[in-house]
């Protein structure tokens, strides 16, 4: 007999095939809606949710570009490579864990609205709750430029110039964590925008 909570949730029987150590239950949800057109935003910089697993759905309306580019788990070595670029379908969903780094690729045309769910298990976080000294790895090499955050990373000005229309924003930049840089790292986090 499902719990009664989990009755409520459209998605958690996916969701539990997927990843069924973080969907083993869900007692607490964000839910919000984003939406991407000209003249508002285009896209939502590289990010993890806070959100054990995050069901994303597209609810409209037409539009070309808008892609959703994944890379890897944060504190992983490749937490920074690309890993896979998925095209919104309307009506379509795409489930994935919160810890997964991802961002909205600016949209060409049209707009996109998604419903996004970012969905708790708050037994597993308290047991899994990433700590950034002891759980973080050394990264594997230099970021694949599509995976860099413009918010949070601290190398991101050595390989891309500041996003247009973009106020300050950079002064919690915080990855990789000191100590976890890949070999060459160098003075990268000097804020200075490349040539
Ligand atoms: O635009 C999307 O499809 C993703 C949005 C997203 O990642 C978020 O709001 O956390
Ligand atoms: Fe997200």
């Amino acid at each position: 007999m499902p719990d009664a909570r989990e009755t409520h949730h459209p998605l958690s029987l996916e969701a539990k095939v997927l990843f069924p150590e973080q969907a083993s239950q869900f007692d607490d949800h964000h839910s919000f809606i984003v939406r991407y057109t000209a003249s508002e935003d285009l896209g939502l910089d590289m990010h993890t949710d806070d959100s054990d697993v995050t069901f994303n759905v597209c609810l409209g309306h037409e539009f070309t570009g808008a892609t959703l580019t994944f890379c890897g788990y944060m504190g992983a070595p490749n937490h920074r490579k690309a890993s896979h670029v998925y095209s919104h379908e309307v009506g379509r969903a795409v489930l994935h864990l919160g810890s997964r780094r991802h961002g909205a690729d600016d949209i060409a045309s049209g707009t996109r609205m998604n419903l996004i769910i970012w969905s708790h298990n708050k037994a597993w976080r308290r047991m899994h709750k990433l700590r950034l000294s002891e759980d973080y790895e050394k990264e594997e090499g230099p970021p694949d430029p599509v995976c860099l955050s413009y918010t949070h990373d601290r190398d991101y000005l050595a390989f891309k110039k500041k996003p247009v229309g973009r106020a300050a924003g950079r002064n919690r930049a915080w990855c990789p964590p000191k100590g976890m840089e890949y070999e060459g790292f160098g003075d990268k986090d000097k804020d200075e925008d490349i040539l």
